[in-house]
């Protein structure tokens, strides 16, 4: 079993994505979150940035967590500086070692990038800083001069050695050559790898196989540009392709000749907190936290799926802590159908599935997806089962405009009896929601997970199409409303999924 130790730079890289802005606190629930789940090293943001980084460099490093925690550092001493304002563990000392960056960038020689990087390190060292030496641009660097640099760290005390794929230029079999030859100066090998052509994560397998013995990773693989390496692709990677067992099968989660400190099954949780506090929202088909890496809608994989799991599925979802689901739209087949009418206790003849799997078809044919609403508002339909709703809305008023909070008044009718209330929120939407809330709040505490909005025609008469997800304890469920009016639309998708969640339970 091979020890491998993991740097998250969700907090450093990952932040450079253009677009996101961590708040202090954000930055220390994010940090608390990774160690949690057991990153080793937490590259907590980069101490020259700003006073605010600083200030939560600072609060991540009093925070008592269990990773070591460093911050970027340019080969300058005021960055060292700004860093040990922080109180950190470690730097990751940044040298840009190939020509192209050395000219034209820095406007330097060589020999002066070489010595004003030891000189930094050892400047880090005497003021009892773990030094993470690090190349940029190293894929694109003259070999000689590289390891010339990483071996004047190593004698100077550098504790770690990092050779960054700034631009993501490996592939990987270049990869295993280029991490090959740095192992050969023994020292502890870190692998940093962007994903500019989609290689990361392969680059970073393909170095560890090589004998890296630490990679960088961003949770989600965000980061500059087309991101970084990500954590939770290596992780299970790692660990499942990597298994002892060649003929792999689903029970052989956690097999792994490589061992990492990371809690696999909290890796979609993190996925979806990161994600939220960034507002980076992730394309459905990533790799083990997407919303659709563990969905099935085609008929023959549902069917495949329901017989065993393994057929389609090359881990299970609950190894990530994901869960399993049968989208309902043309490609279904009966089986998928069935299991999502059990699943809603919904009881049918074979005529009635027949009938309930027709229309699904012909919604599915005219471009649509079923939410669960849907479907059983369909199968109610076919079953001719009448349901009372226990939420109607009666009215609801918005006032919204450049210059006043926007603000929303709301009348229920919830088993005949009429609630008034009032919500303000960050827009109109968002207010009718928290009116919503409040006039439930005593017998529903519902979580909204998703939020879409489709414009289905053109202009700005369109038809808007509202799904939202809604959690209730541990029962899910998807809603959708069509209408002219984004306000009406939204609510009446909360309402109509709230009301059948609270029917589900009741
Ligand atoms: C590949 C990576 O991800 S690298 C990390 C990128 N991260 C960041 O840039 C962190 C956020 N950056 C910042 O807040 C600012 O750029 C600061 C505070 C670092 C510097 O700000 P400024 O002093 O205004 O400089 P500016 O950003 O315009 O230019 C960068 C300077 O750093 C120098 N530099 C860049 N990398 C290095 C390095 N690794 N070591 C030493 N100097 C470096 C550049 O040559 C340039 O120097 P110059 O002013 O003499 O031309
Ligand atoms: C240092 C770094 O983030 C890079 O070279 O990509």
């Amino acid at each position: 079993m091979k020890k491998i130790r993991v740097l998250d730079t969700t907090l450093r890289d990952g932040e450079q994505t253009p677009g996101i802005s961590l708040t202090v606190s954000e930055k220390l629930r994010i940090a608390t979150k990774i160690d949690e789940i057991g990153v080793n090293i937490i590259e907590a943001g980069s101490a020259i940035t700003s006073s605010g980084e600083r200030e939560a460099i600072k609060q991540i490093t009093s925070a008592g967590l269990n990773a070591e925690i460093a911050s970027f550092a340019r080969a300058v001493k005021v960055d060292v500086d700004a860093a040990l304002e922080c109180d950190v563990d470690s730097v990751h000392l940044v040298v840009p070692t190939s020509d192209l960056h050395i000219e034209y960038k820095l406007k330097k020689t060589r020999e002066e990038v070489l010595s004003q990087s030891i000189e930094t390190a050892e400047y880090a060292l005497d003021h009892d800083l773990i030094v993470e030496l690090s190349a940029e641009d190293a894929t694109r660097s003259d070999m000689d001069f590289l390891k010339k640099i990483f071996i004047e760290g190593i004698n100077v005390g550098a504790q770690r050695i990092c050779a960054c794929d700034t631009v993501g230029m490996l592939t990987p079999e270049r990869s295993y050559d280029f991490y090959k030859e740095l192992s050969t100066l023994n020292t502890p090998l870190s692998v940093h790898c962007h994903n500019d052509f989609g290689l990361a994560v392969a680059n970073t397998l393909g170095a560890m196989r090589a004998g890296a013995t630490e990679f960088h990773c961003t949770v989600n693989g965000i980061g500059e540009r087309a991101g970084n390496a990500a954590l939770e692709e290596i992780i299970v990677s790692l660990d499942t392709l990597y298994g002892k067992n060649q003929n792999y099968s689903i029970e052989d989660n956690g097999s792994s000749i490589y061992q990492t400190d990371v809690n696999i099954q909290e890796l979609y949780s993190t996925s979806k907190f990161v994600s939220r506090l960034t507002g980076v929202y992730l394309q459905p088909n990533k790799a083990i936290v997407g919303e659709n890496a563990f969905a099935h809608e085609s008929g023959i994989h549902a069917d495949g799926v329901i017989k065993n799991a393994a057929t389609y599925e090359p881990i299970t979802p609950e190894f990530v802590g994901h869960k399993r689901k049968f989208i309902m739209g043309k490609h279904i087949g009966i089986k998928g159908l069935k299991n999502n009418l059990d699943e809603f206790g919904i009881k049918t003849t074979p005529e009635q599935l027949t009938e309930i799997f027709d229309k699904v078809k012909s919604l599915g044919d005219m471009g649509k997806c079923v939410t669960d609403v849907d479907l059983q508002a369909i199968a109610d339909n076919v079953l001719e089962l009448k349901r009372e709703q226990k939420i109607k809305l009666e009215e609801v008023t918005i006032v919204s405009g450049n210059k006043v909070i926007p603000t929303a008044s709301i009348k229920l009718k919830i088993d005949d009896k009429d609630v008034l209330e009032a919500g303000v929120g960050i827009g109109p939407v968002d207010a009718a929601i928290v009116a919503v809330k409040k006039g439930i709040s005593e017998f529903a505490d519902i979580e909204l997970e998703e939020y879409h909005v489709d414009s289905i025609t053109g202009g700005t008469d369109a038809l808007i199409d509202v799904i939202v997800k809604l959690k209730m304890g541990d029962k899910l469920i998807s809603a959708r409303s069509t209408q002219t009016d984004i306000i009406n639309a939204s609510v009446e998708a909360y309402l109509s999924g709230v009301n059948r969640l609270l029917e589900e339970v009741n």
